[in-house]
């Protein structure tokens, strides 16, 4: 239940489309980087909202320009986005700017005001939103057994189609 929920319907707002940012930087550029790095990304964002897929708009992802080994929107299928509308391009070139970073922008039909989102900052990417750095603590005993169920066969994106 998260923090809307336990209001009473009269209590909560109207349900509106909003945003709901995560960010996480990897080490090397290949697609089981990314991917785990998305996968937990979008799972403490999904935990920390208590977000159902049937709410997701849809969800944008960047990654900064030296990760392009897979797309990191195949980590959102491996989660059971299926009917979302998922899309990757490449982050802005700021010089300096942080390296091997990938960002998703969701957005996310709720009743959760704007100042109850938990926005995830993950590994170096804690750097960019310093004030977004708290989360809620999540077991990690409970990440891994979600990503243990994950689907190892659609870790790799397939040119010829497919999911
Ligand atoms: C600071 C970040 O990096 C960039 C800057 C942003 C901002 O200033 O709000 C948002 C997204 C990125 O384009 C971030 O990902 O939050």
């Amino acid at each position: 239940m998260n923090l809307d929920e336990q209001r009473l319907p009269e209590e909560r707002g109207p349900m509106v489309c909003r945003g709901a940012r995560g960010a996480v930087t990897v080490t090397e550029n290949t697609d089981e980087a990314i991917l785990a790095a998305a996968r937990e990304m979008l799972f403490l964002i999904i935990r920390a909202n208590d977000m159902k897929p049937e709410d997701v708009a849809s969800a944008y992802f960047t990654t900064t320009t030296d990760l392009n080994a897979t797309y990191p929107a195949l980590a959102a299928r491996q989660l059971g986005w299926y009917d979302v509308a998922l899309l990757c391009g490449h982050e802005m070139t700021v010089p300096n700017s942080l390296p091997r970073c990938i960002r998703v922008l969701i957005h996310w039909n709720t009743r959760t005001q704007a100042k109850d989102i938990v926005h995830v900052y993950l590994r170096g990417a804690r750097q960019l939103r310093p004030d977004r750095k708290s989360l809620p603590e999540i077991p990690r005993e409970e990440i891994e057994e979600v990503l243990k169920n994950v689907d190892l066969a659609q870790l790799k994106f397939d040119p010829q189609g497919g999911r």
